[in-house]
């Protein structure tokens, strides 16, 4: 935005407004009307008492209005809009000699499903951030408090010595060295200039597939040998080591950045590096990823305390060595950097297909949805590729009066020698620690909510700090989204669950956060909030109008009525104006056809599994946990991935109810053909929407029946299931008929 006029401030960032609003706003109002009209058909044809689908008409109604209330949510992420931008060379000009101090964590849980090669590619692509080496820190929280990921962190610190100047001697990028080694091609060294990067490059290169193969036999081995062992005194604090969830705190400091003597190769400082693992007691509630963060913002407060945090998850990692400026140049923005409490970057996926079979890139809530609630001043913290003040992480309300300047601040000598400067550090990861104190409540990020990001991130909100989005330039962070149907099923019941414990808490959205955050940016927390209970509509629809078409009694207007124009334009608005959001944010096709499908898994599975979960903690029966998501999988999962076919493998619950409806509407239609429903006279006419709505349903579960009845593989849907859902499904549609 520009300067305030007659100011001659030259801002650090810029914010430009989306296209094409006003065509937007019309078609939308266009489109409530259509929904308003369906709303008058469902309450002006109720049927009498004696006739049938009385009450089916009732569910309808109410899964329309559901429908309907929830779209208007949604607009709310589209009615504006806005993109950033950022001018680094303006605050290297004005800064770079007061730059701040910034604090990276990284978190790991578990080093079978988050292998410890992964996470030390993540560690070393922030730790060659284009940023003073003796202003940032790098600390890994190891929930799994595991000597082979100690191990691996350790080799990694010895490789940042060549990796670190190898990386800025001839910017290269991306900086996790996995993601850089697989991007170039053996061949790619040949003219004279690029002749000393080659010769650099396979040197490095060496270094890193010794290091890689070393980490891969200790793992091979099953534990760490004595010899390893030896290499570093950090290796003793296993001694007393009994289980992932009961150890004492294990923390080194592996780089020491006030050590003259941490240099790199070309004799450049290198930046602080920290290993913790938290204690963990079995009567202890550890409180998962929220109580690691807190973990360290208490102990990075006291070795550097950086004003800046940036949190990532250990399979994200950075892939623009700029990103820390660029975050710096929303925070010390002179006239609106002072609102800002945290800048999230979009969570992108290095391992996404073309077709996206499991809607893995989140695209629309990347490229649409967040620049909606960056308008109102608030995208979500969503846990990964986010900076925040380290002040507001600690509970500070906004003021204008006070504000925060961001500086580098003058660092203290330290009294005690390093050794016993860490034991002195370790009280601060015990689990004792938070007893009687505002952690995980008032301070620190909050506990007991699955999505511990998101309802952090909106508490921040409502003490009238702002965030911001930025999604430009090269792509900040990569991830690694979930390959597999049972994974993400698992992983949208996680977030949709945490999304509605966060409605049901002491801060929803809609009672809480009134007049705290903008109405805008209430009805933005709301629609994500509310995903779970959209499952009860989205279940009705796809069963009953099916069921009755089994039976040809109609429940939506006939053809020739102009009851039949509302359904039919808002069907039609509603599905090409997605297909245009998705295509125009670089989807294809047949991604959105895929994006569809688990539109419905989703709602049909996961959102019901939560939904039902929330309630159920909600009166105190039982409490919610943390699934960690896969981020490895087998040979030939990985390939069935890439082929982009869809992988059932496992009996899940969640899969019983998908295959049931499937089974249900492939009999409903079937059932409807064979019984003639469909030929008699008029019927077409009365029950096309009908007809339309259990073909689609059909036509999208193709890759179900595949899975249940074609495929031989092992991604196939398990036998017993099949067999399952296929008597559950003819069981209703039996009974059905007897009830008729
Ligand atoms: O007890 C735990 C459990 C998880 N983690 C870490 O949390 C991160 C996220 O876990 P993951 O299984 O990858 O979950 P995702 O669904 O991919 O994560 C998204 O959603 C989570 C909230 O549900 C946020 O915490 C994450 O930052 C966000 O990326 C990983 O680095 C884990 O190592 C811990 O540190 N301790
Ligand atoms: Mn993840």
């Amino acid at each position: 935005m520009k300067g305030k006029e007659g100011s001659n401030h030259v801002p650090l960032f810029e914010t430009r407004k989306g296209k094409g609003r006003v065509v937007h706003r019309l078609f939308a109002v266009s489109v409530f009307v259509g929904i308003c009209l369906i709303w008058a058909y469902r309450v002006i044809h109720i049927p009498s008492r004696n006739e049938n689908g009385r009450w089916v008409w009732f569910g309808l109604l109410a899964a329309e209005l559901w429908f309907g209330l929830y779209w208007i949510l949604t607009q709310a992420l589209r009615w504006n809009q806005v993109y950033r931008s950022t001018f680094k060379d303006r605050l290297s000009q004005r800064y770079e000699k007061e730059l701040p101090g910034v604090d990276i964590f990284v978190c790991t849980a578990d080093p079978q499903i988050e292998p410890p090669m992964m996470v030390i590619n993540t560690v070393l692509s922030v730790m060659s951030y284009d940023y003073p080496t003796e202003k940032f820190s790098v600390y890994l929280s190891d929930d799994a408090g595991s000597d082979f990921t100690f191990y691996a962190l350790m080799e990694a610190s010895h490789f940042s010595k060549h990796w670190i100047p190898f990386c800025k001697k001839f910017n290269v990028e991306p900086r996790s060295p996995a993601a850089y080694f697989s991007s170039i091609s053996d061949d790619s060294h040949g003219d004279d200039d690029n002749h000393s990067q080659s010769k650099d490059q396979a040197a490095v290169k060496k270094l890193y597939e010794e290091m890689e193969s070393r980490i891969q036999a200790a793992t091979r081995l099953g534990r760490i040998s004595e010899e390893i062992k030896m290499t570093h005194k950090g290796f003793s604090q296993w001694d007393s080591y009994s289980s992932r969830q009961d150890h004492d705190t294990i923390l080194q400091i592996l780089i020491d950045g006030k050590d003259p003597l941490a240099i790199d190769i070309e004799g450049c400082a290198l930046p602080t590096l920290v290993y913790l693992a938290r204690e963990k007691r079995p009567q202890h509630p550890h409180n998962f990823k929220a109580g690691a963060m807190n973990s360290l913002i208490r102990v990075s407060s006291k070795i550097s305390n950086g004003p800046v945090i940036l949190n990532v998850d250990c399979d994200m990692y950075s892939n623009n060595p700029q990103s820390v400026r660029d975050a710096l140049c929303f925070f010390m923005d002179e006239e609106k950097g002072h609102e800002i409490a945290f800048v999230q970057f979009p969570q992108n996926f290095g391992n996404v297909t073309m077709n996206e079979i499991y809607g893995g890139s989140l695209r629309i809530i990347r490229d649409v949805e967040f620049h909606g609630l960056d308008f109102y001043g608030g995208p979500l913290y969503i846990g990964t590729g986010c900076f925040h003040r380290r002040e507001t992480l600690l509970g500070r309300e906004f003021s204008k009066e006070n504000k925060i300047v961001l500086k580098s601040e003058n660092v203290t000598k330290r009294e005690e020698n390093v050794l016993e400067f860490e034991e002195n550090l370790k009280s601060l990861a015990n689990c004792s620690y938070e007893k009687n104190t505002q952690w995980g409540n008032e301070m620190g990020l909050k506990y007991g909510c699955p999505v511990e990001d998101v309802i952090t991130g909106l508490s921040i909100q409502c003490k009238g700090w702002k965030s911001v989005y930025f999604n430009s330039g090269r792509t900040g962070f990569l991830g690694v989204t979930t390959t597999t149907l049972p994974q993400t099923l698992v992983q949208h019941k996680r977030w949709s669950e945490g999304q509605f414990h966060i409605f049901l808490s002491k801060y929803s959205p809609a009672w809480y956060a009134n007049g705290r955050i903008s109405f805008g940016l209430q009805l933005g927390y709301c629609c994500y909030s509310l995903w779970a209970p959209n499952c009860l509509a989205t279940l009705f629809y796809s069963i009953f109008p099916s069921l009755y078409l089994l039976h040809g009694i109609p429940l939506f207007p006939q053809c020739t009525s102009l009851w039949f124009s509302p359904f039919v334009y808002v069907m039609f608005a509603k599905y090409t104006y997605s297909l245009a959001e998705f295509l125009s944010s670089g989807g294809t096709i047949r991604g959105w056809w895929n994006d569809q499908r688990i539109w419905l898994y989703k709602r049909t599975s996961s959102y019901l599994f939560a939904f039902v979960d929330s309630l159920l903690n909600l009166l105190g029966f039982s409490a919610s946990a943390f699934v960690i998501s896969a981020k490895v999988s087998n040979q030939e999962v990985s390939e069935r991935y890439e082929k982009e076919m869809m992988e059932f493998g496992d009996s899940s619950s969640m899969f019983t109810i998908l295959a049931t409806l499937a089974f249900l509407n492939l009999f409903s239609l079937i059932g409807a053909i064979l019984k003639k429903v469909v030929a008699t006279d008029g019927a077409i006419d009365t029950m096309l929407l009908q007809i339309l709505l259990c073909g689609i349903l059909v036509l999208i579960n193709w890759p179900m029946y595949q899975g249940l009845f074609f495929r031989k593989d092992d991604g196939k849907m398990p036998s017993s299931l099949t067999v399952k859902s296929l008597v559950f499904a003819l069981s209703v549609c039996t009974c059905f008929t007897f009830l008729y």
